[in-house]
């Protein structure tokens, strides 16, 4: 059994089954999965997993939606699976090592702003789908132009660019969920004219990739 997770309804309109509400927030009981909408950004993010995997058992967790892709990333309309997530606002702008606190340390490892999704679930579903895979960069703010996407994409070698992965992959680990993080590019990140924007495009690539997972 999946556990779904979206920021938005609006990036699930394709999944069909029972509704409820979590949270506050639209949740469904599907075939062969719990879907549930988070809310935009890390918080919202962090909080519905944790309260959700709280309250029942969660054997393994897809956070899916749509993403910027920054230069040299994904194509508009293609679907990636995030591997590694990067919390790009947590620390100095050089990150949190330097202040010498990491956010989260397990049998010695020392995690500072670089977190990964689970290995070997992302290579299934890698192999499963025939999807790649990307570096993700999570901030609660959005990149605001071409020049600050691009910085941000150097400084960390991300890819793609999205408000919650980093959030969900560190509640992952907290939790001991097993979790895997699918997104579509929907816009150039730094770019905010939604006429350069492909939902649409972006939200048959999800459909597609989810169709296959619950097949
Ligand atoms: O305007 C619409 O029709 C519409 C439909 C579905 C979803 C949206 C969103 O704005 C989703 C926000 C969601 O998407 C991620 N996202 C998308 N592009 C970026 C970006 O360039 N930088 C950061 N995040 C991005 C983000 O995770 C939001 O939660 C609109």
């Amino acid at each position: 059994m999946w556990l779904l997770l979206s920021p938005t309804a609006l990036e699930a309109p394709f999944l069909r089954g029972e509704s409820f509400v979590f949270l506050g927030r639209k949740g469904l009981r599907g075939e062969g999965f719990v879907y549930l909408e988070t809310g935009i950004g890390k918080v919202n993010a962090a909080l519905t997993l944790a309260l959700w995997a709280g309250r029942n058992p969660v054997q393994k967790a897809l956070l899916f939606g749509l993403a910027g892709a920054y230069p040299g990333g994904p194509a508009l309309g293609e679907a990636v699976l995030v591997a590694e997530e990067v919390e790009g606002d947590l620390g100095l702008k050089e990150g949190l090592e330097p202040l010498g606190f990491p956010a989260w340390e397990r049998e010695g490892v020392r995690y500072y702003n670089r977190f990964p999704l689970d290995p070997g679930l992302t290579e299934d579903l890698a192999q499963a789908l025939g999807l790649r895979r990307a570096v993700g960069l999570t901030r609660d703010l959005v990149s605001e132009s071409p020049e600050e996407a691009r910085a941000l994409a150097e400084r960390w070698g991300a890819e793609v660019e999205s408000m919650e992965g980093a959030a969900f992959a560190r509640a992952c680990l907290a939790l001991g969920v097993r979790g895997a993080e699918l997104r579509a590019i929907s816009n150039p990140a730094g770019v905010r004219d939604k006429r350069a924007w492909r939902i649409r495009e972006a939200l048959w690539a999800l459909e597609a990739a989810l169709t296959r997972l619950l097949e």
